[in-house]
């Protein structure tokens, strides 16, 4: 005998009954079968609305009632013939007739107990299997629909009855044994020795299956789904989830006690008592493999099967100096909640046994905390227990696996990783056994922390990147350019998933929590972009909260890199071009660097020093392999490289600057360039990696310009001023290149002192064939002494910074 349990959703509609009658066309023969149902999707909860509706005095029952009754007749309707249909309708009808009138009763009386909830509850799966039954019958399967007061006989627990196994099997054996036809048995429901009506808990229908598979001795328990078998995590919360292939009674008991909904967790002992096979599977998707519970699943090489967790937990603490050595305080604690039908979901006990916490349910906890208080009453008027604490608004995760046994370093990769992520852990508990992990930590961090955790043990190919990028200029355009030309190949490549989340400048901003997609986020941005500014795209993406999250700064905004902080105390890495940040006072620069160490995230702003040329890299390499750094020089200034190498007598200063600009060599203000500014900025930065303190004011730089062209002035008073001076300069220039030598501007760092200044250097001279925006930059150190190691190349430009931008994102991912 095999038994097959079709839920809610299997049975929902009559186009999918037509599903479950062709999975149990399927198998070998009909005859060795029993069909358990569920009530048609929805139609449970809609029965306890409607009973609520009638308890309030409310007529709107009536319009509940209503719906029912045609929803359980279209069924009629489509899926039995006409010639059969009245005789069906009939019997539908006898039976919602006497739910009307039980629901009249309770509105007359305005009271709904539980029993009577249970009885109206039940209508679900009475209707359900009688219907299914005869669409079996209606295409050549010989069915009943079975009689729920000759199988399941429970206690009066009503709501949540207790099943009285022994008159329960001996009855199941009897009543199902020897009948040519396919019983179709109403799931969930149970009934009294005296006849009144059951019912088993929610998901209870899966349990009615086990119990008959188990009484019946059956070969095998199919429960059929939506969903392809247990997965590795809950789907709707995890994407990335997949379906566990095969899992022992025990790790199936532990994933659905820790929320795994797929199975009703009381399911398991009768199959597990019966060592009966149990298998999951998609009524919609019947060739899938699903999942097999067993005894001895093949166990893959993986240590953790599956994550689950359960939300709303309140942590309840009980501490004082009165518990160590004292015994029996466990005991009273424990019975004091047990006395109030307290379901404790996690344990731990400090080692000192001066307090002991419990997860529960937090709709649990003020009763729990009341019960405690008065079973310790006397010690915590002495003062040697403390009044318990109740922390709200957690969630327990679990990590379930029977081969973490043994294997060393789950539990420190299950920390590092939420740690990584910031996620704070509260509590944790591990039984011996090893079977199951379990840590709790705030429910604002439950789905961040499943998909962290899954990636970590599922998904160490592959690994996700959320990116908020902030800027869509020359270089933020450019590297959306890149990464969308790139994405599939990092994917196929590297198993980089680098999904955009979220996408600003200074005007709009759109979200998009599943990813914007590469190919079209310039349309999704132009069309859906919402006003914004970036608090409140900071505050979003805080709120998202999503694992690996990367800021992306390509603005030169001081608000921008004023986010900073936040960023990096909730954990998320930060990749910029933008030297705000970094060339700030010292003390910004040092605490932004050891709070992402602290939090073991990055900060990343390689680009803040020859764009996509690997200087602050090179630089950090040196010391970190124990060198000395003697002496920083080079030129760092694509734009003044390019000016000094383009303007002649036919292209004047003011042209040339224009076209840094256009060329996307220059800062958003290309004053900051002239100035010098930038490149006092980068100096600084690299002295700052070499552990000097310097601050911008010490940077020593003098001006080429005159004070008029660099002053804070409107940008047409900045052209008209450039363009007043452009002939002396253009005098001076020609002077100096007709003693064969040419400008260039070059900073220098030695002995704890930088400058900037522009010298004339002769064609000897190692500067003065750096052509175009390149730059060049010397490093001489202790072990470079005689010849400095130098890095020259392309220093400015939209691709070059977008690509250095793009591989420090890589290296996060790495
Ligand atoms: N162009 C280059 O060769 C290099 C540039 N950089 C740096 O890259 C950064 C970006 O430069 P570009 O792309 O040339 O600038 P850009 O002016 O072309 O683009 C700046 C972007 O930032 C956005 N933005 C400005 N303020 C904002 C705010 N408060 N909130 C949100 N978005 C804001 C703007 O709307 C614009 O989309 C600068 O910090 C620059 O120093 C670094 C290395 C080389
Ligand atoms: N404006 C800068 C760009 C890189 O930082 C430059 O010209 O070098």
């Amino acid at each position: 005998m095999i038994v097959l349990k079709f839920g809610g959703s299997s049975v929902s509609t009559p186009e999918n009954i037509l599903k479950v009658l062709a999975v149990v066309k399927s198998h070998a023969s009909v005859n060795e079968l029993a069909v358990v149902v569920s009530a048609f999707g929805g139609v449970t909860d809609s029965l306890i609305n409607t009973s609520r509706l009638a308890e309030k005095g409310d007529l709107a029952y009536k319009e509940e009632l209503k719906k029912l009754e045609e929803r359980h007749l279209t069924a009629v309707k489509e899926l039995i013939h006409a010639t059969r249909q009245s005789a069906i309708i009939a019997n539908v009808k006898f039976l919602l007739n006497e739910l009307e009138d039980i629901l009249q009763g309770v509105y007359l009386v305005k009271e709904l107990s539980l029993k009577t909830l249970d009885f109206v509850s039940s209508f679900g799966e009475r209707l359900s299997s009688y219907l299914i039954a005869e669409a079996f019958k209606e295409n050549g399967v010989p069915a009943f629909a079975a009689d729920y007061r000759q199988l399941i006989i429970t206690d009066r627990t009503y709501g949540n009855a207790k099943v009285k196994f022994e008159v329960t099997n001996a009855r199941v054996k009897q009543y199902l044994t020897n009948t040519n036809e396919l019983p179709v048995i109403p799931g969930f429901v149970g009934t009294t020795e005296h006849g009144e009506t059951t019912t088993l808990g929610r998901g209870g229908s899966d349990y009615t299956a086990a119990i008959v598979a188990a009484a019946l001795d059956s070969a095998s328990l199919e429960i059929w789904t939506d969903v392809n078998g247990m997965m590795t995590a809950d789907p709707r919360r995890v994407k990335n989830a997949i379906p566990i292939e095969e899992l022992s009674y025990e790790e199936a008991l532990e994933l659905s006690y820790f929320g795994a909904k797929i199975i009703y967790p009381p399911t398991i002992q009768p199959a597990l008592s019966k060592k009966i096979p149990i298998r999951l599977k998609n009524t919609f998707e019947p060739a899938a493999p699903g999942t097999l519970i067993t005894q001895n699943p093949r166990q893959s090489e993986a240590p953790v099967k599956g994550i689950a967790s359960i939300e709303n937990i309140a942590l309840l603490t009980i501490s004082g100096s009165g518990m160590v050595g004292a015994s029996g305080i466990a005991m009273r604690f424990f019975g004091a909640l047990a006395n109030q039908k307290v379901n404790v979901i996690l344990i731990t006990q400090a080692s000192s046994e001066h307090s002991i916490t419990v997860g529960i349910n937090q709709r649990d906890a003020t009763r729990a905390q009341l019960a405690i208080e008065q079973e310790f009453q006397l010690e915590i008027q002495a003062g040697i227990v403390d009044k318990v604490n109740i922390q709200n608004d957690l969630a327990i995760l679990a990590l379930v696996g029977l081969n973490m046994k043994n294997t060393p370093g789950i539990a420190g990769k299950l920390f590092s990783s939420l740690g990584r992520n910031g996620i704070n852990i509260i509590a944790i508990a591990q039984g011996t056994s090893e079977l199951n992990i379990s840590c709790v930590i705030q429910k604002k961090d439950e789905e961040k922390a499943l998909n962290t955790i899954h990636e970590a043990f599922f998904l160490s190919d592959i690994k996700t990147l959320h990116l908020f990028v902030v800027g869509t200029g020359t270089v933020g355009a450019t590297l959306l350019k890149q990464i969308k030309n790139q994405a599939f190949n990092l994917y196929k490549t590297l198993a980089i998933d680098i999904k955009l989340i979220g996408l600003t400048n200074s005007k709009q901003a759109v979200f998009n929590e599943k990813g914007i997609p590469w190919a079209q986020w310039e349309e999704i941005f132009e069309q859906k972009g919402q006003e914004s500014n970036i608090e409140i795209f900071v505050e979003r993406m805080a709120e998202l909260n999503l694992p690996n999250a990367i800021f992306v700064d390509c603005t030169a905004n001081p608000d921008v890199a004023a986010t900073y902080k936040f960023l990096l105390e909730r954990s998320i890495s930060i990749v910029t071009p933008n030297k705000i940040a970094a060339s700030s006072n010292y003390h910004t620069y040092k605490e932004l660097k050891t709070l992402a160490a602290k939090r073991g995230v990055k900060y990343l702003y390689e680009t803040n020093v020859g764009a996509g040329l690997p200087i602050i890299s090179t630089l950090t390499d040196l010391i970190r392999s124990g060198d000395t750094v003697h002496k920083i020089e080079g030129i760092f200034s694509g734009t003044m490289n390019y000016l000094f190498n383009t303007v002649s007598a036919d292209k004047k200063l003011s042209t040339v600057v224009q076209e840094a600009m256009d060329l996307g060599y220059a800062e958003p203000d290309p004053r900051i360039d002239l100035s010098g500014k930038d490149v006092a900025r980068k100096i600084m930065i690299l002295a700052r990696e070499t552990g000097d303190n310097l601050e911008l004011e010490d940077v020593h730089i003098k001006p080429f310009l005159p004070a008029n062209c660099l002053q804070d002035s409107p940008m047409d008073q900045f052209w008209q001023n450039l363009r007043s001076y452009e002939d002396t300069f253009e005098g001076q220039r020609a002077e100096v290149e007709s003693q064969g030598k040419g400008y260039r501007l070059v900073a220098s760092w030695e002995d704890g002192k930088a400058r900037i200044e522009l010298r004339e250097v002769d064609k000897s001279h190692p500067f003065y064939s750096v052509s175009g925006s390149d730059n060049i930059i010397l490093f001489t150190t202790e072990r470079y002494k005689t010849q400095p190691l130098i890095v020259k190349g392309s220093g400015a430009g939209a691709e070059v910074t977008a690509a250095g931008v793009f591989a420090d994102i890589i290296r996060i991912a790495n």
